[in-house]
């Protein structure tokens, strides 16, 4: 394989929208940085990236950017939705390490280092460790999940997990520094299992083992925010690099580098955003308007969908609300053209917004989200406080840190009622509540906010991780 002194990144994502994000920006930062970068897609999702992506537009701002692509072996037609998510992941694990290993060994310039995604961490480490090519490990969970998954294997031995009986406020007692933060219920959804061999659980203990032979880890949050149990995970990782959030520090970086970016998401994207929203927030009055989506995976029933309906529509406040189009073929889902017409008065219902704009707008007050790490930290960088109602893997853990320890909104876990709903609502938006919320909301915005300025601490461990890879050169 050919050696040049340009360093070579090669990056693997778990194949779904919010682990894809992060690590195309941290792709991109590195790029724009002076590293040749390759981004290993599924087939699939390079399909439906390629479809949404202005390519012009990106190799201008990117260019040295490769897009290459492995199979996920799941039929064509099939959609990588979170009810196929086993067979996905079944059909990944028996694929996707032979066909790296191709890749790696079949690619004309040799990567520097090898930037993999904790949980693809099985397909990774062991072909890197045999090409002798280095590893740094991207978990796109936050520390303090982080720190939780390491967890998994001693809350089995403890008897913790599977959960001893049906009392889940039961506060967790083998996780140091969360023994009366996290109880039962506020574990990853993995753990809400019948017995410990069950799969996922087995999956994610085994991932989080194998990841700690990675030389560092990059974590999308930032210091200020979760300083105390980033300390604690360096007692796994000697060198972690915190340089969330990502978003953010793109555009910051973008900015001072004087490159043109061409919306929220960068030309970048596994759904094709519709902007019409923003039309309709710009009639809306200042912090009136509470935006509702539950992410790139999460279902909602029949049943849930009308209870956040009514929800929404007792509490008197204007709502954006993200309806994604499998969200609402499903058997149990709700038409599309049932809830507009409910919603005509108040509500706003889209396919897919563009986010980050939307937090931004200046008509947003508060987000109803499932508390998926990325929204959780564009929420906390645009200052806006959340409702949270998680549902799957990190966004238990997420929504408590949320409620209890950054003290920026609400967990509405294990609850889907119009009362709640309707309740937390008018709480977020107009209580007084709020004005305690706020304080700690708009701090951890200002700190964010700092942390991807020039000298700030994500934008110092970015410079730290070019720096890194660049010495990793021959
Ligand atoms: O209409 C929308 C809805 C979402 N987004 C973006 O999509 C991403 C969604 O990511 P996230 O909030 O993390 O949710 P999921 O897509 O559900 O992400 C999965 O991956 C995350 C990272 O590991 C986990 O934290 C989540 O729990 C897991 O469900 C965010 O960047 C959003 O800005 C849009 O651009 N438009």
């Amino acid at each position: 394989m050919e050696q040049t002194n340009v360093p070579h990144v090669m990056f693997l994502p778990f194949p779904a929208q919010g682990h894809i994000k992060p690590m195309m920006k941290l792709a991109e930062l590195l790029n724009q940085a002076g590293s040749q970068v390759t981004f290993v897609n599924t087939d699939h999702n390079h399909d439906r990236l390629m479809s949404h992506t202005d390519l012009t537009s990106f190799h201008d701002r990117s260019p040295n950017f490769l897009f290459r692509s492995i199979p996920d072996c799941l039929r064509p037609n099939k959609a990588r939705s979170l009810s196929n998510f086993k067979e996905l992941l079944d059909t990944l694990q028996a694929v996707a390490k032979p066909a790296f290993r191709q890749l790696l060994i079949s690619t004309s310039m040799r990567p520097t280092c090898i930037i993999a995604d904790g949980i693809m961490s099985f397909a990774a480490i062991d072909v890197a460790e045999e090409l002798g090519i280095p590893v740094v490990a991207f978990r796109t969970h936050n520390a303090s999940c982080t720190w939780t998954n390491f967890h998994l294997s001693k809350l089995v031995e403890a008897g913790e997990v599977p959960f001893p009986d049906e009392n889940l406020d039961k506060y967790i007692t083998c996780i140091p520094g969360y023994e009366n933060v996290l109880r039962s219920r506020d574990l990853p959804s993995i753990c809400r299992v019948e017995n410990p061999g069950y799969s996922f659980l087995d999956f994610f203990i085994r991932e989080a083992s194998t990841m700690t032979r990675a030389s560092a880890l990059i974590l999308n949050t930032f210091h200020e925010l979760e300083a105390p149990v980033i300390s604690r995970l360096n007692s796994i990782f000697t060198k972690i690099y915190t340089i969330g959030p990502l978003h953010a520090l793109y555009k910051s970086r973008t900015k001072d580098l004087m490159i043109s970016q061409s919306d929220s998401s960068n030309g970048v994207g596994l759904w094709k955003e519709d902007r019409s929203c923003m039309t309709w927030l710009d009639s809306q009055p200042l912090r009136s308007v509470i935006y509702v989506s539950f992410g790139s995976l999460v279902n909602l029933t029949r049943l849930q969908t009308l209870e956040f309906l009514h929800g929404l529509v007792n509490s008197g406040k204007p709502f954006l609300w993200v309806v994604r189009p499998d969200l609402i073929v499903g058997e149990f889902g709700i038409d599309p053209m049932e809830l507009e017409m409910v919603t005509k008065e108040r509500g706003f219902i889209i396919s897919w917004a563009p986010q980050e704009e939307v937090l931004a707008h200046p008509a947003v007050g508060g987000f109803l989200t499932h508390s998926g790490w990325n929204s959780t930290l564009e929420s906390i960088n645009a200052g806006v406080p959340m409702i949270c109602w998680p549902q799957i893997a990190d966004q238990p853990v997420n929504s408590r840190c949320v409620s209890e320890v950054w003290k920026i909104g609400f967990d509405m876990k294990d609850t889907c009622d119009r009362s709640t709903v309707e309740k937390l609502v008018r709480d977020l938006m107009d209580s007084n509540k709020r004005e305690e919320i706020m304080k700690s909301t708009d701090e951890f915005a200002r700190l964010a906010n700092d942390s991807v300025k020039q000298g700030g601490s994500s934008y110092i461990n970015l410079e730290k991780l070019i720096e890194d890879i660049r010495s990793m050169s021959p």
